[in-house]
């Protein structure tokens, strides 16, 4: 096989991995020997063994010599685990094929220049796209210490999320719903606004016939104002935190709901930008907003988003007093507008979805 295909095995075993291994990034390493592939393994969960050292182990003897295709650069720092740079020195490899650098700053480059000062021929960049696309929630996290922000939307095919009464079950189909829950799985935690939960009391939990984890439920709610019988407060599915402002007495809230984290803002109103610091601290590495619409104007006026994902069903509501897809005010003029660009299109069911970026300035 070419070293192409050797990367996309490693890249096939760090994509299986992706939403288990936060905070760490996923991982994938496969080890060649004349010809046979002597070893392979995906970092599985922060804390365990790095996606090498399992390769390498597989590899025994085998590694003496043999090409290792990784999909990240081999970190060179003690962390939970020993550096994989030095491991792969004290097994003598021959050849380190990596697809992408990483940006963590405490390992950038580190463990390349180390293979190289040992004398291993070190290749980077094959496959990198891929590479950077697998753990771009984690890069973007190390480099702003937030968490990459998906806005997830489901709407009509003019562009409503709900009925004036505020009705939205269901807009999208079975197949689309699945595949919001596949994100919800790969998810550090996910968003919606208090409106959200008083009309749809929602559970916001991962439910695939496979399984697969829960994300935090994080609910924006300023006044602490929440229905106290809502799934979320009460079903202990998953944890929840409810971020409100200053000037509410949360006490009785929290003496009421011990289980509940409570994200007290130092200002009345919620900041995102500074939520989103907080929730850096917090490690949340990954945030699928759910909305409402008023959660989406708010990320969408403050650029504060990364990707779109909007889901579109055949339907159409009608009425300008329908929920539209993203609240807040309207700009001025068209040009006040963002700018995405579409990265992708595709229909699930009978809706289809479409993946959008923000365009860097
Ligand atoms: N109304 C629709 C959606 N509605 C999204 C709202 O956030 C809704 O409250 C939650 O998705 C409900 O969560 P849970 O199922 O209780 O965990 N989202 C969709 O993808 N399609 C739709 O038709
Ligand atoms: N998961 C992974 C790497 N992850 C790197 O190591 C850091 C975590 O180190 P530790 O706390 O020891 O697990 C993480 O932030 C990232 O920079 N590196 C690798 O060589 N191979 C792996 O499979
Ligand atoms: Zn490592």
């Amino acid at each position: 096989m070419t070293k192409e295909e050797y990367m996309n095995i490693a890249l096939t075993l760090a994509k299986s991995t992706i939403g288990q291994t936060s905070p760490n990034p996923s991982v994938g390493a496969v080890v060649v020997k004349d010809g046979r592939i002597v070893g392979m393994g995906s970092h599985l969960r922060a804390g365990l063994a790095h996606a090498e050292v399992i390769a390498i182990e597989q590899a025994g003897d085998d590694a003496i010599g043999a090409d290792v295709y990784v999909t990240l650069e081999p970190c060179s720092h003690h962390g939970k685990t020993p550096p994989c740079a030095d491991l792969l020195i004290e097994h003598q490899v021959k050849r380190v094929y990596i697809a992408c650098v990483d940006p963590n700053p405490s390992v950038a480059g580190e463990g390349i220049k180390k293979l190289k000062q040992a004398g291993i021929e070190v290749e980077v960049g094959i496959r990198e796209a891929e590479a950077l696309a697998i753990n771009k929630s984690f890069f973007f996290y190390m480099q702003h210490k937030r968490p990459y922000v998906t806005l997830k939307a489901a709407m009509t095919l003019d562009g409503k999320t709900a009925t004036k009464t505020g009705d939205s079950k269901w807009i999208t189909g079975e197949a689309a719903r699945k595949d919001v829950h596949k994100q919800r799985a790969i998810h550090d935690a996910i968003m919606v606004g208090v409106n959200t939960v008083q009309q749809d009391n929602p559970q916001l939990t991962t439910r695939l016939p496979q399984g697969g984890k829960n994300p935090i439920r994080i609910i924006l709610d300023t006044q602490l104002s929440i229905n106290q019988a809502s799934n979320v407060l009460q079903d202990k599915e998953a944890p929840t935190w409810i971020v409100c402002g200053s000037k509410v007495n949360v006490e009785a809230f929290a003496n009421a709901f011990p289980h509940i984290t409570v994200l007290q803002q130092s200002t009345p109103t919620i900041r995102l930008p500074e939520l989103l610091d907080k929730l850096g601290e917090l490690d949340i590495q990954s945030l699928y907003v759910e909305g409402g619409s008023t959660v989406h104007g708010s990320f969408v006026k403050e650029n504060l988003f990364q990707a779109c994902h909007w889901y579109i069903a055949p339907t159409l509501l009608g009425g300008i007093d329908a929920k539209t897809v993203v609240g807040g005010r309207s700009p001025e003029n068209m040009i006040d507008a963002t700018q995405l660009t579409i990265a992708s299109m595709e229909q699930i069911g009978s809706d289809i979805k479409v993946i959008a970026y923000p365009k860097q300035e």
